[in-house]
């Protein structure tokens, strides 16, 4: 049966890899809406391609530019709110939300209220407001189904197991490109330098999130969520060849993994054609090339991102959400040479101390959380003057 998906953020790492699979397999998927934030020439590319009846930018300027660029009969719509009108279109069924940042967590609530079934990329969104879109999601009975690589392998590994057999999560972890850097060596790194993931290509604030493994840290809050468990059940572990994707250890100690070389075409084909599996050209793996694979635990003093969002997913309220916007903001002034790579996480840690914590918040707390933070951030790396 044909499948009808909007794809949120098609311009980057995720979406640009989710239309590869979509297009290989014409026959199974056809695009409706896609969404942009401000680059007009991919955008254009993939309008060309997949011919959706929708579209959105970032701003009303650029809805504007592209409206003289394309064909007429494709709407184009812009912001928060066009964000949520592509996801939630009458024809619809499937959103791969593939937005960086808390941006998403609308978008995605709003299209689990609309009956979509979610591929979720997006992991912010989980961070900042996990309880909602569960809580949604199984009131509206939608599936959530991982696109991040070592939940799909959980989700995997999990396939037809119930959960109070679960002894622990293990969550695979590269380590990083300053995996086997001193605090001290940190001290020197450059944005390029934090740029260089050592097996994965990806979007710029995830592959920084890698390298201070806040990216492991949000997905520890993204799996309890996900999977319904406790922090005490989620462990991580240092695996520099991301080959074994993450495992489940039940309680009878047998533990069940998903491997493969790493590429993000395969989370994706599973969560988009979930129960079935489709064909994917892509390279086999061959563990005798490999040859040895390998298995550190992380020193949490080492890498205080991890260690500060465990403690901040267990304090709950609105202090994920804080973690996650502050997180944003500071990963992109380091970006733009504002921040020293390892001011990153004090920064960070000082907005979480200013927070008053909201206990159960709700949509419009969250959203205030939301913006309180990435003000509070802004106005802190403002002050430092670096
Ligand atoms: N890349 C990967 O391999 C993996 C990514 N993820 C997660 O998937 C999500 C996407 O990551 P990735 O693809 O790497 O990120 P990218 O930065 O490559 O892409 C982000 C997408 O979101 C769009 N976007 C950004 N800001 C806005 C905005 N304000 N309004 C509308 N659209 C916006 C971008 O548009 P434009 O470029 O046009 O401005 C782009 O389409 C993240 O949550 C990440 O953590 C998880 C596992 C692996
Ligand atoms: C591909 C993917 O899912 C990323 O989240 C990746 O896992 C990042 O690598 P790290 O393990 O270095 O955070
Ligand atoms: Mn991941």
């Amino acid at each position: 049966m044909m499948k009808y998906l909007a794809i949120l953020g098609s311009t980057g790492s995720i979406g640009t890899q989710a239309l590869e699979v979509v297009q290989a397999h014409q026959d199974k998927f056809r695009v409706i809406g896609l969404s942009a934030g401000s680059n007009l020439t991919v955008l254009k590319k993939q309008i060309a391609t997949f011919s959706p009846k929708i579209v959105s930018v970032r701003s009303k300027d650029l809805a504007e530019k592209l409206r003289t660029e394309v064909r007429s009969d494709v709407k184009i719509v812009y912001g928060e709110e066009g964000l949520i009108e592509v996801a939630t279109q009458d024809d619809v069924d499937f959103v791969i939300t593939a937005l960086v940042g808390s941006i998403g967590l609308k978008p995605t609530i709003k299209a689990i209220e609309a009956n979509k079934q979610i591929g979720l990329a997006n992991k912010e969104t989980l961070v900042s407001g996990g309880h909602l879109v569960m809580e949604l999601a199984k009131q509206y009975d939608v599936p959530i189904i991982p696109i991040d690589s070592e939940h799909s392998a959980i989700y995997q590994s999990l396939n037809g197991e119930k959960n109070t057999q679960v002894n622990r999560i293990i969550l695979t972890a590269s380590g990083g490109p300053f995996r086997n850097k001193s605090r001290e060596d940190l001290k020197n790194v450059t944005i390029a330098d934090a740029l260089k993931h050592p097996n994965w290509t990806m979007g710029a604030k995830i592959t920084i999130d890698s390298a201070t493994m806040m990216n492991k840290g949000l997905e520890v809050i993204e799996a309890h969520w996900l999977f319904q468990m406790p922090y005490e059940k989620i462990d991580v572990m240092i695996h520099p060849e991301s080959i074994i994707h993450s495992m489940v250890e039940y309680i009878d100690r047998a533990i069940i993994a998903q491997l493969g070389t790493p590429d993000m075409k395969v989370p994706i084909q599973y969560a988009i054609s979930y129960p079935d599996r489709l064909n994917l050209n892509i390279d086999a793996l061959d563990l005798t090339q490999i040859g040895a694979l390998h298995f550190f635990k992380p020193d949490l003093e080492r890498f205080p991102s991890l260690k500060m969002a465990y403690q901040t997913g267990k304090e709950g309220g609105t202090m994920p959400t804080v973690l996650n916007a502050a997180n944003e903001v500071v990963v992109g002034a380091f970006l733009q040479g504002k921040v020293p790579f390892m001011e990153i996480e004090s920064i960070i840690d000082a907005i979480l101390g200013q927070h008053q914590k909201v206990k159960h918040p709700s949509i419009e707390e969250i959203m205030e959380a939301d913006r309180w933070a990435r003000v509070a951030t802004s106005t802190l790396i403002k002050s430092k003057g670096w």
